[in-house]
């Protein structure tokens, strides 16, 4: 049998007497793009640090890249690659400079950095602004380079939160065909996102309410299931119940 990415059940945090988290039970499977919805506070982030290993659950069991998240927390950030929105590369470092940075930090040998780096750099067509500061870069540019890095050790899981936070549909869709390529090579993905357009984008999407995964499927059979025309109406039919959303 094909090992899961990430097996979780019954994965619940508390702070004290609140329940952010409240017993969500999921499978990834290996090279697959999965969406992790839910309205502002429904425990998203909450969730994904634990599966990270940056935090310890309250109950309930994971593993994540076959690690378990309370006693391999430090071999699961080992064989993950993190990217989000709010933290992301150095602005004033070079592209080249973040990638020797962040590569020497995941264990890449100088070889290896180098290698890495004229290939990234091709890839993304950024020969030429190698040695700009990145802080100088377009907003989407700064987040496809930031998803490479994140990639650079290839991880067996990357997460990514809100990874797009802020840029137009198009170049969105331009990060979208990195994420493709990198499940193509056998990376799992783990995308938290507001934009639906996005969630259409993965194999399978989990919807948070309140702490809860209240649905879970592809997003044409979310769609079948909600009788829904788009995942955005599948997302308000869920979320406007929701106790927690400022949405
Ligand atoms: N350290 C903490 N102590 C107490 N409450 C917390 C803590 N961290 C998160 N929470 C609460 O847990 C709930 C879930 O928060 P979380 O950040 O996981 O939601 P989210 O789905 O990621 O939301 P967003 O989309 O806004 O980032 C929120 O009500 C939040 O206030």
């Amino acid at each position: 049998m094909e090992e899961k990415a990430i097996i979780c059940k019954d994965l619940t945090k508390q702070f004290g007497d609140f329940v952010a988290v409240n017993k969500i039970s999921f499978e990834v499977n290996t090279g697959e793009i999965f969406g992790f919805l839910g309205a502002n506070g429904a425990g998203k982030t909450t969730a994904m640090r634990m599966l990270c290993g940056l935090s310890f659950p309250s109950s309930g069991e994971a593993t994540v890249a076959g690690f378990n998240v309370y006693k391999q927390q430090e071999k699961i950030k080992r064989h993950i690659g993190y990217m989000s929105q709010k933290f992301s590369l150095y602005e004033n470092l070079s592209i080249l400079e973040n990638i020797e940075f962040f590569g020497g930090i995941y264990g890449l040998s100088d070889k290896q950095l180098k290698e890495k780096g004229e290939e990234l750099v091709n890839t993304l067509g950024l020969q030429k602004e190698a040695k700009k500061m990145v802080g100088e870069l377009p907003l989407g540019w700064k987040q496809k380079l930031a998803f490479s890095v994140a990639i650079i050790h290839k991880p067996k899981i990357v997460f990514l939160d809100e990874p797009t936070g802020g840029v137009d549909p198009i170049t969105r869709r331009q990060f979208w065909d990195l994420i493709y390529k990198a499940a193509d090579d056998g990376i799992t993905v783990f995308v938290t996102t507001h934009y639906m357009d996005e969630a259409e984008y993965c194999n399978r999407i989990s919807i948070m309410v309140d702490g809860r995964i209240d649905a879970l499927d592809s997003p044409t059979n979310l769609k079948k299931q909600f009788s829904a025309e788009t995942m955005n109406e599948v997302f308000y039919e869920l979320a406007r119940g929701a106790k927690r959303s400022d949405n």
